[in-house]
């Protein structure tokens, strides 16, 4: 074997939280290959450089990815780890989601300095969140709350919260675990409350189509469970059109050889909410998000999405 043979290396963005995923991978990559050598590529992508203007309003899909895929195009680097829910749904040419790892937490988290809950926050509190999904939830249970943008990586996010900007902020409890800040999360939001996004909580390795060494290496790193449920997830967000910026939530589960998967499509402004559910087959994963999705259109879900697209 040539001595490149043995090198691996990771396109990740510089953010604490993608490079703890990419730190991850390494070391599992590591640990399942002990003459394998990793390397991380550290680069910044348009969504980290952007910082001041509402993510829903930036648009376009794959704001966080672009320049990590062009770099495996390129041959600068051989796999990049994203966060699943920052996945574009459709991958460039050359390009494959090869990998799904085990999940993390996939629950929304309440943290604030001051409140134990979204219950017990004063009427007229400021909550911030980047998320629309969170947004229409939080406004449809909480209508009295003062819901403002909140942008930046996790930790910028702490920050501002610590600055008092807000009374309490909601990100992903993944996030906080990850980077061992379990103390930060005054409380899980159960799905029942918040429905995550599609993929939240777990994370995704792409390469590229045609690399079948990495794809070797990538193996003893795939958790089929999470696939099963990420892909029921991806097949109702991609049916709906929806990228990661839009007020859907999907979270299945697996029970056995059944999938159950939850949907939600909201207004942003959380007066209307469309729920649905839909249980099958593990082996009907993506057909049952598909179903789901349709289900939720039947309900009305497109034109809710169109009014979200027109005011963005
Ligand atoms: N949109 C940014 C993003 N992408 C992934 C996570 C958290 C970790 C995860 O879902 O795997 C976050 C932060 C957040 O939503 O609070």
């Amino acid at each position: 074997m040539t001595e490149q043979a043995n090198i691996l290396r990771i396109a990740t963005r510089k953010s604490a939280l993608a490079l703890w995923q990419a730190e991850f991978v390494k070391a599992e990559l590591e640990r399942f290959h002990s003459d394998l050598t990793v390397e991380l590529v550290p680069m910044s992508t348009q969504g980290d450089i952007i910082l001041d203007t509402p993510l829903a309003k930036i648009g376009g899909k794959g704001l966080f990815v672009k320049e990590l895929e062009q770099a495996m195009l390129d041959g600068r680097a051989d796999i990049a780890v994203h966060s699943m829910k920052d996945v574009p749904v459709e991958f460039p040419e050359g390009l494959e989601l090869n990998t799904i790892c085990e999940r993390e937490d996939p629950r929304d988290a309440f943290v604030s300095n001051k409140y134990k809950s979204l219950d017990e926050l004063p009427q007229g509190a400021v909550v911030g969140t980047s998320s629309l999904r969170r947004q229409c939830q939080v406004r449809a249970l909480r209508p009295d709350l003062d819901i403002r943008d909140l942008r930046g990586n996790v930790n910028t996010r702490l920050a501002k919260l610590d600055n008092g900007d807000y009374d309490a902020i909601i990100l992903a409890a993944a996030g906080l675990l990850r980077l061992e800040m379990p103390e930060r999360i005054a409380d899980f939001i159960e799905p029942e409350t918040s429905l995550p996004a599609n993929g939240q909580g777990a994370v995704g390795i792409e390469c590229r189509s045609d690399d079948e060494r990495v794809k070797a290496l990538l193996a003893p790193l795939e958790h089929t469970e999470t696939r099963i449920r990420v892909l029921a997830e991806r097949a109702m967000n991609r049916r709906l059109e929806g990228g990661c910026q839009v007020p859907i939530g999907a979270y299945a589960l697996v029970n056995g050889e059944q999938v159950h998967i939850r949907g939600l499509v909201g207004a942003v402004d959380g007066s209307e909410i469309l729920r649905d559910e839909v249980s099958g087959s593990v082996e009907n994963a993506e057909q049952l998000g598909v179903q789901l999705a349709e289900q939720l259109l039947a309900q009305g879900a497109d034109k809710i999405l169109a009014e979200v697209y027109r005011d963005a």
